[in-house]
């Protein structure tokens, strides 16, 4: 199939990877609420929002470990162990109730389906966050495969989990598109060989995502159907 937008019509795709937290779900407040759990019963000064949002993508250990920093613990690894217990335990018990699926991203995602394509979903959460989340917004029946920060080795940036993530669906990564939100996704694809477009309104570290290198930005996933005939022809 052809893509609608500009920057892709020279892309023939047989299946696309889809990034979760930004892309497909707004988690902030997931986020917010288990790692102000985790703070609390640390001991340790909150956090705001905002300040977390710059923190999101590289995965939970990254996550934990930058929140610890950002509220003056000098010894992380110290208190780092316990920070992920706690923060494991409030995430699992909120997960999914103060977050909200994007616009457009279902229609989006059923119609590249409609068009034959096969979906991943490829997230740095931990597998065990990300599948029930995915069920609890009613996402999980549009992939044939659900992989997290947990299920390879290494985590986006690195190109391996595209690479794996690829090999499952039996796809070639120059046919597979990755759609992310972050500098994470797009460097991932592009040392594994796969196209990116990113969405402009998820999380890319506070910085405009318009300034990472992807083959094109979008403001929905319904920006990604081929409902024009002149330009999917
Ligand atoms: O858990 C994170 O850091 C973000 O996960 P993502 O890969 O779905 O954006
Ligand atoms: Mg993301």
């Amino acid at each position: 199939m052809f893509l609608r937008h500009p920057a892709l019509h020279a892309f023939d795709f047989d299946a696309a990877i889809v990034d979760l937290d930004g892309t497909m779900v707004d988690t902030l407040g997931d986020f917010s609420a288990a790692l102000g759990g985790m703070l609390a019963d640390l001991r340790l000064p909150a956090i705001a929002a905002a300040s977390i949002e710059t923190m999101v993508g590289k995965g939970s250990e990254h996550l934990i470990r930058s929140v610890l920093a950002h509220v003056g613990v000098a010894d992380i690894e110290a208190v780092y162990p316990q920070a992920w217990e706690r923060y494991q335990h409030h995430y699992l018990a909120i997960n999914g109730q103060h977050a909200r699926v994007y616009d457009g991203v279902c229609e989006g995602l059923e119609a590249l389906r409609a068009q034959g394509l096969r979906l991943a979903c490829l997230t740095n959460k931990p597998l065990s966050f990300a599948q029930p989340l995915l069920a609890a917004k009613g996402l999980d029946g549009l992939f044939e495969q659900v992989f997290g920060g947990d299920s390879f080795e290494r985590k986006k940036p690195d190109p391996l989990p595209l690479i794996k993530t690829c090999e499952a669906l039996g796809t070639a990564p120059a046919r597979t598109l990755m759609i992310g939100d972050s500098s994470n996704d797009a460097k991932a694809a592009r040392a594994a060989g796969c196209p990116v477009v990113l969405v402009d309104y998820g999380y890319n570290h506070g910085e405009p995502v318009q300034g990472v290198d992807a083959d094109a930005y979008l403001g929905s996933l319904v920006e990604l159907t081929a409902t024009t005939p002149a330009l999917s022809a």
